[in-house]
């Protein structure tokens, strides 16, 4: 296991849930997407059982065990696993925590509850250290995604001495286009303790430039490699390469949005991308048709992200 200290840095993958086709999850395909996501996309970090991964459409014995697995296959090759175990029981979240700290997860994360929703931050804040107690020894993440969970209590004000009610609290997932709740949550972390990591790929740029010290994504699966290019161009300041890497991939995501892009959507493209088969989603999500797979499989070639075999450099469109 990796010490619990080390700060989580760079690009982490929100992590899909292999399925198979009648909807059992195909644990015998994470090797591999391991191997994948390292060597081709070099990403070692990942995020499970969040939005991406289907988490909360997991029964929690499916939980524990997509978890065990990722943490298994990972062992040497990733630098963090991140477990996500944020449910509307804290219970079952207790129980989640517990277990990702058996199994030697890196870190838990955990979202608002969503049903029955904590109305101010000191309610939040009670929920989340009372998930966090259970894995005492475990960085704890605060997953901030007000659109999806409804709770839209603002990130700086749950920041905000957040240290002193969760002692092993170390950083936000932010997933949110809100740049000056974000900016806040920078600001007010002035020893860099915590890692505030951006969740909308799309606008990264304009998270690092708010200072986000990592992303956290879906794209990474795929769009890792292109990524970690903006981050390097970023890094040596050369922010117009920065941009251009971070326009090409907003032509893609903005040609996926317009026809429609989701879970299910982002199971359909890796399968394309990686050749790794992600399988169909879980009800209620529903799966992507043959006509979004062929029409992304046809803009991923023209923007020339992705080197497919046969495929010539030099069209208008294609990004590097
Ligand atoms: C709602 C959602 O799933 N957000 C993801 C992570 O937070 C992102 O990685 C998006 O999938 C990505 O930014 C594309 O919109
Ligand atoms: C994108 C992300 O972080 C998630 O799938 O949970």
């Amino acid at each position: 296991m990796a010490s619990p200290k080390k700060k989580l840095q760079g690009l982490v993958a929100a992590t899909i849930t292999p399925m198979t086709e009648n909807g059992e999850i195909n644990f015998s395909v994470i090797g591999q997407y391991v191997d994948y996501l390292v060597k081709e996309q070099g990403v070692k970090n990942i995020f499970v059982n969040g939005t991406t991964g289907e988490g909360l459409s997991l029964s929690v014995s499916e939980r524990r065990q997509v978890a065990e697995e990722w943490v298994t296959q990972g062992r040497n090759k990733l630098d963090q696993v991140v477990i996500h175990v944020g449910a509307l029981s804290l219970k079952e979240s207790q129980e989640l925590a517990q277990h990702a700290a058996e199994i030697g997860a890196d870190g838990i994360a955990v979202i608002a509850p969503f049903f029955l929703k904590p109305w101010n931050k000191d309610v939040l804040i009670n929920f989340l250290k009372e998930v966090a107690a259970a894995a005492p020894a475990l960085p704890f993440y605060y997953y901030h995604i007000p659109a999806l969970t409804g709770v839209k209590i603002r990130a700086e004000e749950l920041l905000d001495g957040i240290q002193d009610k969760i002692p092993t609290f170390q950083g936000l997932k932010f997933s949110d286009t809100d740049l000056l709740d974000f900016g806040q949550c920078v600001d007010q972390n002035h020893q860099r303790q915590f890692a505030l990591l951006f969740g909308v790929d799309e606008q990264l740029l304009s998270g690092l430039v708010m200072g986000a010290t990592g992303a956290v994504g879906s794209t990474y699966n795929y769009l890792g490699k292109k990524t970690n290019q903006m981050l390097e161009a970023f890094e040596r300041k050369d922010f117009s390469s920065a941009l251009n890497y971070q326009f090409c991939i907003q032509r893609f995501i903005n040609f996926v949005v317009k026809l429609g892009f989701g879970v299910s959507q982002t199971k359909a493209i890796m399968t394309l991308v990686s050749g790794i088969p992600m399988g169909p989603p879980r009800l209620p999500l529903q799966k992507a048709t043959r006509e979004f797979t062929d029409n992304a499989e046809a803009k991923l070639k023209s923007l020339d992200i992705l080197s497919f075999p046969g495929v010539k450099d030099g069209n208008l469109e294609a990004c590097s």
